[in-house]
This record gives C-alpha cells, structure tokens and sequence, in this order.
C-alpha cells in the first residue's frame, strides 16, 4: 500500500471506499477505535435523515432520490467529520462526489468477488443486491473498479484478512 495522500485542515483523517462487503462499516468502526477518532458512515447519516432504512428509500423514492440524498450527505460528511468516514458503495458513481474528494485521504478496501459474495450473501439490506447478488456484484464491481482507483490515495487489499489487520495496516499508514 502506498501513502494516503494529504490530508485538508478540519477533514476526514480517512475516507473509505470500496464495493458492497468490502467492509467499509467493519473496518471503518475497527480503524476509528483504535485511532480514538470519530466513526462516520454516509449510509447511516441518509438512514438517520431520511428516517428510514436504505431499501425503504430504494422502494418509496427511487435510486435516483438515494442518489440525490447521498451527494448531499457526503458534502455534509467531508465538511465536519474529522474522524474515520466511510462512503456507500456507490458514492464513487457521482462526479461531484469524485470531485469532493480531491485532496482527502481516500483508502480504496478492495476486494475480489469470491470474497465480497461471501460477505453479502443473500444481500440483505443491499437493494442493489436484492436479486441475484453474485451476477449484480460482479457487474457493479466491473463498473465501479476505475472509479475506486480514481478517487483512491492508498489501496488496501482485504481478501482473506481481518478487519483488525486491514485497520492496523491503515493506522500504520496514516502516521507516517
Ligand atoms: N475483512 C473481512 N473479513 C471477513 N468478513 C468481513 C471483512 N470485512 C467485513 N466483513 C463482513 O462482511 C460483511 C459486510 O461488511 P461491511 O458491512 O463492513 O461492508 P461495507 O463495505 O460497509 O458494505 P456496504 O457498501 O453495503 O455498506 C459484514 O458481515 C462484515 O462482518
Ligand atoms: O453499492 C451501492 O450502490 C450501495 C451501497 C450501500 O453502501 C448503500 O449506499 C446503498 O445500498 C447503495
Ligand atoms: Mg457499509
């Protein structure tokens, strides 16, 4: 892994990205605590927002409305997190979203399909996934891998690691 990229005054000590069961959330949560930092999820402040869960969102409003809802949550997020931000998984699709991230230190989780599968199961609480998980994911994945490589600073890869190796790794990063 090469090093994080600077970081902007006041931002994100880290911004995650990465496909669905990457671990963003797990390895996020993990690299927080053991940095003493805050812990942000962009999924978790649209759910908190909209009152709702995501697949609620998905089924009432549309992706589009999740899309709309997300652009202005990973705004909101950069200007005040100043601890571990994870992103949705499709945050990257969002030219503006690339564009926001410029400067920030941006740590792509990859991750293969055999292992991201394996992790997302049946897809629950992933509309995306909602049907047919492995054919959806390998096709989001295929779409999605340059857009992760374009907004990254660090790449981590995740395949057969925990969530506890992955986050000392980036710890050790972050502090050179
Ligand atoms: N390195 C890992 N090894 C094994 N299991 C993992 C690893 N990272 C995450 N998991 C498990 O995979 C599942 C998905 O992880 P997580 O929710 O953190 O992914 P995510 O990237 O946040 O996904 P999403 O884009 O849908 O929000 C969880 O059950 C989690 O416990
Ligand atoms: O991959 C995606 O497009 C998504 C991933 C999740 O994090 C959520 O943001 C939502 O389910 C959409
Ligand atoms: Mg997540």
């Amino acid at each position: 892994m090469s090093g994080p990229g600077r970081r902007p005054p006041g931002g994100p000590v880290c911004v995650l990205v990465g496909a669905p069961g990457s671990g963003k959330t797990t390895v996020g949560q993990t690299l927080a605590e053991l940095l003493g930092v805050e812990f942000r999820d962009t999924d978790l402040d649209i759910e908190r927002l909209a009152g709702k869960p995501i697949p609620d969102i998905f089924i009432d409003e549309g992706e589009a409305h999740f899309r709309t809802l997300e652009r202005a949550a990973v705004a909101a997020a950069l200007a005040s997190c100043a601890g571990v931000l994870a992103l949705g998984g499709g945050a990257v699709l969002a030219e503006e979203n690339r564009a926001a991230l410029v400067g920030h230190p941006v740590v792509h989780l990859s991750v293969e399909l055999a292992d991201a599968v394996k992790r997302v199961g049946l897809g629950a609480g992933r509309p995306l996934l909602a049907i047919n998980p492995r054919a959806t994911l390998k096709h989001l994945m295929e779409q999605r891998r340059p857009l992760y490589a374009e907004v990254a600073t660090a790449t981590a890869v995740t395949d057969g690691r925990t969530p506890e190796e992955i986050a000392a790794e980036i710890a050790a990063l972050l502090k050179r």
